[in-house]
């Protein structure tokens, strides 16, 4: 029986994977479930799913979880805080992970799941930009297996052979939707409220990450992501626009061959494949009928109405603690564009004065990147006084 910490359970992510989960009562169980603070859908999620341990990171929330568990009858032992989150990602009681919490606050639990050897399902990809060596380092160094979840990389995978080698790979292919503004330009794109950003044209995905794929920056972290997850150099990775979402990316090989993962736009496709390993099962996923499809359409990113994804590109190639700083600023100015506090165009505008105030220095260790990032945010919320409408 596999048995499955979901960390960020009552996100986008977190319901799709119990979903599938669901699907196949005698092979897997959903035993920790994790949420931010949102103790009523956590509670939601464990009368469904009776887990043995549920944890908020929200302390206050505690009192409700213990009630609300009590209240269904339910065994399952309450924990709150970050730590207790990061003590059951590395629990033996697991042999899995799905670590789905958004932002850099999902880096503690997973290097923990890394460090106790799980199998990691990775959807957090702000913990491979925010600290890659180090998360990829710590699987390398106690065996963790971590089955990339992102829908491209998760297609790479499915198309790299069995050891995952990239040795004769030329080239990667990440694709893109372009976003709910692909198309327009730049100028167009000053007063698009976080109501339209949010408003995907093919994935329904929360608030952070559809701001993300909006502004391109999702790529731009995707491309760092790539370049941890297969270790390829930033050369070797390209982004194509491909509106249909239905191409999840591509991977060249040396041979001139061209392998793709096809397949409806859902994210239980991904988490099927990681929970599964390495056999295929159920996902509730249906198949792909390219005649309905009708046709598949490629085209280059606008870099100019989109520039954050050229600012992660340039971050990936300072290196050192430059990928931790672009996270950051975006972090903080994406959670103020949704507060209403700043205009679209604010987002790349803040990430390019965080990278420049603060030059990329050598990623000795965990305290330099986290100091890095503590020294991002503030930066970016000084500088958000002289962005607000
Ligand atoms: N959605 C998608 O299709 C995809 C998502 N990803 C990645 O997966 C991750 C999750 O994305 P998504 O599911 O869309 O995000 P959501 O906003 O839908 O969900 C976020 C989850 O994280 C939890 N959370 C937030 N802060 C904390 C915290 N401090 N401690 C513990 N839990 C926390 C939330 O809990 P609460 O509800 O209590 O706030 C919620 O369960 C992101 O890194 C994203 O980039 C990658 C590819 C596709
Ligand atoms: C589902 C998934 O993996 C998202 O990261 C998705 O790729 C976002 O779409 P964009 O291609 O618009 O960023
Ligand atoms: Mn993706």
């Amino acid at each position: 029986m596999r048995r499955v910490a979901v960390l960020g359970a009552t996100g986008s992510i977190g319901i799709s994977a119990l979903d599938v989960i669901a699907r196949h009562p005698g092979e897997m169980r959903a035993a920790v479930l994790a949420a931010g603070s949102n103790v009523e859908a956590l509670l939601e999620a464990c009368r469904r799913h009776r887990p043995d341990d549920a944890a908020i990171a929200d302390e206050a929330a505690l009192p409700r979880l213990r009630d609300g568990l009590r209240e269904a009858g339910l065994a399952t032992r309450a924990h709150a805080g970050m730590d207790a989150i990061t003590a059951l990602a590395g629990d033996a009681g697991t042999d899995t992970v799905v670590a789905a919490i958004v932002g850099a606050a999902g880096l503690d639990s997973t290097l923990a799941a890394a460090r106790a050897g799980k199998r990691l399902l990775l959807a957090n990809k702000e913990s491979l930009v925010l600290a890659g060596e180090l998360v990829m380092a710590a699987a390398r160094d106690h065996g963790a297996r971590i089955i990339p979840i992102d829908s491209e990389h998760n297609a790479i995978f499915q198309c790299l052979p069995a050891d995952g080698g990239c040795g004769d790979v030329r080239r990667l292919v990440l694709t893109a939707s372009g976003g709910p503004f692909r198309g327009r330009a730049r100028d167009s794109l000053a007063a698009v409220t976080p109501a339209q950003a949010i408003a995907h044209p093919k994935w329904s995905m929360g608030p952070k990450i559809s701001v993300d794929s909006a502004t391109l920056m999702n790529k731009g972290l995707e491309v760092i992501e790539a370049h941890h997850l297969f270790g390829l150099p930033s050369s070797r990775i390209d982004v194509l626009v491909h509106p249909q979402s239905l191409v999840h990316s591509l991977v060249e090989f040396i041979d001139g061959s061209t392998l793709a993962q096809l397949g409806l736009p859902d994210m239980r496709t991904a988490l099927a494949v990681g929970l599964g390993w390495p056999r295929r099962i159920e996902s509730g996923v249906g198949g792909l009928d390219l005649l309905a499809q009708g046709r598949l359409d490629f085209e280059p990113p606008d870099t100019d109405a989109f520039p954050c994804l050229a600012l992660a590109f340039g971050a990936l190639d300072a290196g050192g603690t430059a990928p931790a700083v672009l996270n950051a600023a975006n972090e903080e100015a994406v959670s103020a564009f949704l507060q209403g506090r700043i205009g679209f165009l604010s987002i790349p505008a803040l990430v390019e004065e965080a990278l420049a105030a603060l030059p990329a220095q050598p990623a000795a260790s965990l305290d330099t990147l986290r100091e890095a990032d503590a020294l991002a945010r503030d930066a970016t919320r000084r500088a958000l006084a002289r962005h607000a409408h």
